[in-house]
């Protein structure tokens, strides 16, 4: 089992590549990135950090080969494809601010892997997400199943890490549902929130669970706040956990940026909804039952992801 994943001399490719290798289920990943000349010299990223973490298996105890790169050939016959090759935002910006850089480099580097991984599966994890998968799907014209972006477990994972804090429980006793675009207007549900099957209402109050909700949203920003650039360790924990599902045939439940053709009365868009991830790729939607008010804000969230289309729809135009 092999998965390649490009953009890997950076934070969250690098991330999503050790992750993967820690959990020790595929036979190789390789680490493709671009070369990196300063002055007469030539640096190459992924090539490095491959080696950096290759060389910590006898330490933590892995067999999987992580191999750095910068030729494609090399990706050949990869079973999973990560994609997180682009720029990340900086502090002032917003995600769909990457949207004319990052859609040429995510065009570009999906034609590269395709070339020799046809039947590859592929993972979007560059920004602004949900429009990158839809530019990873039309370039690579896989079937929309084998092509989906990362955001939900991510988005997810730090509504239940919010909650665990809040409330003092484990995060592994929280379950929650997310849907809707990779952006502030995502949609954490809290009806769709349990502590170990109990209702999560019935344990925390409004006003402490609609910050928690608020503060999701913006979970992205918070940490380029912090850091001044975005995060890696929670996303590629994330990524790597899709392609695990995908690999040993899980049958995970999680939310993941799809492609809706009428789900949720949603048409040709890529959206956060709850998926069933296993071998091939996503084999069921899974549509839940909303209220007036989740299917409006999940409606609105459809409509910022559009708009961002729309702009990238015109930008081809002019090209
Ligand atoms: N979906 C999500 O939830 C998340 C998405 N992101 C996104 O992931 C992307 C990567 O973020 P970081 O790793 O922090 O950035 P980074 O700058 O550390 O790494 C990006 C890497 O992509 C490489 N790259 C650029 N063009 C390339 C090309 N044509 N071929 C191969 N590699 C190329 C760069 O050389 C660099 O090493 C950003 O777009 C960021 O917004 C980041 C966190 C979460
Ligand atoms: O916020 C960003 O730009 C990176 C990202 O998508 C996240 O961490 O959720």
């Amino acid at each position: 089992m092999k998965v390649t994943v490009v953009g890997a001399g950076g934070n969250v490719g690098s991330t999503v590549a050790f992750a993967i290798a820690e959990r020790d289920f595929a036979k190789e990943v390789v680490m493709v990135d671009i070369e990196k000349k300063e002055g007469d010299k030539t640096f190459y990223p992924s090539k490095g950090r491959a080696l950096d973490q290759w060389e910590t298996s006898p330490i933590s105890g892995f067999d999987t080969r992580l191999n750095g790169t910068v030729d494609y050939e090399d990706t050949k016959d990869s079973d999973v494809c990560v994609i997180t090759a682009g720029i990340p935002r900086r502090p002032g910006m917003s995600r769909d601010d990457l949207l004319e850089i990052n859609s040429n480099i995510v065009e570009s580097v999906t034609k590269e892997l395709i070339k020799h991984s046809p039947d590859t599966i592929i993972i979007v994890v560059s920004n602004p997400l949900d429009v990158m998968s839809y530019v990873a799907h039309t370039a690579s014209k896989l079937d929309s199943k084998k092509v989906m972006g990362m955001a939900g477990i991510l988005d997810t994972a730090r509504y239940r890490a919010f909650l665990a804090q809040e409330l003092d429980i484990s995060p592994k006793d929280i379950q929650a549902l997310l849907m809707g675009g990779h952006g502030d207007t995502m949609v954490p549900l809290p009806r769709y929130t349990t502590v170990a099957g109990i209702p999560v209402t019935q344990l925390i109050e409004k006003d402490k669970l609609d910050a928690i909700v608020e503060r999701t949203k913006k979970g992205g920003g918070e940490i380029v706040g912090l850091m001044g650039t975005s995060a890696w360790y929670a996303p590629g924990a994330a990524a790597a956990q899709m392609v695990e599902a995908i690999m040993l045939d899980q049958n995970r439940v999680f939310p993941v940026a799809a492609k809706l053709d009428g789900e949720y009365g949603i048409n040709d868009l890529f959206l956060g909804v709850p998926v069933k991830l296993g071998h091939g790729g996503i084999k069921e939607i899974i549509e839940v039952d909303l209220n007036e008010e989740e299917q409006h804000l999940l409606d609105s969230s459809a409509k910022a992801v559009r708009s961002t289309l729309d702009e990238f729809k015109k930008l081809m135009e002019d090209k």
